[in-house]
């Protein structure tokens, strides 16, 4: 699988050709039983499909969320190899959600499953964990550069117990989740317009102007739907870096299916919410 530009590039025409919004792909047992569907490979399998046919031609992201996948083994991630080519076949960008973060040794072997082009996960873009050093994702981040691949960063996530890690002081009184930002801003001082490594930002935290959102990347922005964010937060949360936010909706479009035009309809006034939110 070969790649032409870098993410971020490739990232900001999909955000304005088709608008920013992701919907992540989580098929937890509830959505399978809702939609009608055992919780088996049957289900999982059925669930992707249908998700992935409505709305890969439409939204610029999707966004599976891997654990999903794992709980049913080797067949479920089988089924997650199948969905990344189909949505990425069919033009959506696919950022794969599996929050990988270790040593750098053990980053390198993450690295080749999802982040070479010879990959057996290659996708757009993966979600790492910093929490064992910025700098133990070198590998991710070196593998990103060649394939053309991009990283979203946890910086400041959308659940209230990342905040003890997040906000704990350094020792040189800046906060761990602004060191991170710091780390992005970096990394993407030379790209262009919208570098390749991004920050995971969650929609549901208020007003974050203490934080130099602004790092020339991406900003993954979950919480939107179940978790009580709504699209009119985001100008609240994000201030002027708003441009360059990926707003994510998991179970809030998802509980529309089994019918796909459920799923369309959904993601369609999200996205219309946010177009009015973020003009
Ligand atoms: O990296 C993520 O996507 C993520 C980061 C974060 O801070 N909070 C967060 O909810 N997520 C993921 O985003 C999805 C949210 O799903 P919903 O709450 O159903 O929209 C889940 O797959 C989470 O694992």
């Amino acid at each position: 699988m070969t790649v032409s530009d870098p993410f971020g590039a490739r990232l900001r025409r999909a955000m304005d050709t088709r608008g920013p919004l992701c919907v992540g792909i989580d098929p937890h047992a509830s959505l399978l039983h809702a939609w009608g569907l055992e919780d088996d490979l049957a289900g999982l399998e059925r669930f992707t499909r249908t998700t992935v046919e409505a709305l890969a031609d439409r939204v610029a992201v999707l966004k599976p969320q891997s654990a999903f996948f794992e709980r049913f083994g080797s067949r479920g991630i089988a089924t997650l190899e199948k969905a990344v080519a189909e949505a990425r076949a069919a033009g959506a960008l696919v950022v794969l959600d599996a929050k990988r973060g270790d040593i750098g040794s053990t980053m390198d072997a993450y690295a080749a499953t999802y982040l070479r082009a010879d990959g057996p996960l290659f996708c757009d873009a993966l979600t790492v964990s910093p929490y064992l050093g910025f700098g133990a994702l070198a590998p991710a981040v070196e593998a990103a550069k060649v394939s053309g691949a991009g990283l979203f960063v946890l910086a400041l996530t959308s659940n209230p117990e990342g905040r003890e890690v997040q906000r704990a002081l350094r020792e040189d009184g800046t906060s761990v989740a602004a060191a991170m930002l710091a780390h992005l801003a970096e990394l993407n001082a030379d790209a262009g317009e919208l570098g390749s490594f991004g920050a995971v930002v969650g929609a549901t935290l208020g007003d974050l102007s203490s934080f130099r959102l602004s790092v020339n990347g991406p900003l993954l922005a979950p919480g939107i739907g179940a978790q009580g964010a709504t699209p009119a937060d985001l100008p609240v949360v994000f201030g002027e870096a708003v441009r360059n936010v990926v707003p994510s909706v998991s179970r809030g479009v998802l509980r529309h299916g089994p019918g796909t035009t459920g799923l369309r309809d959904s993601a369609a006034r999200f996205a219309d919410e946010v177009r009015l939110a973020v003009g």
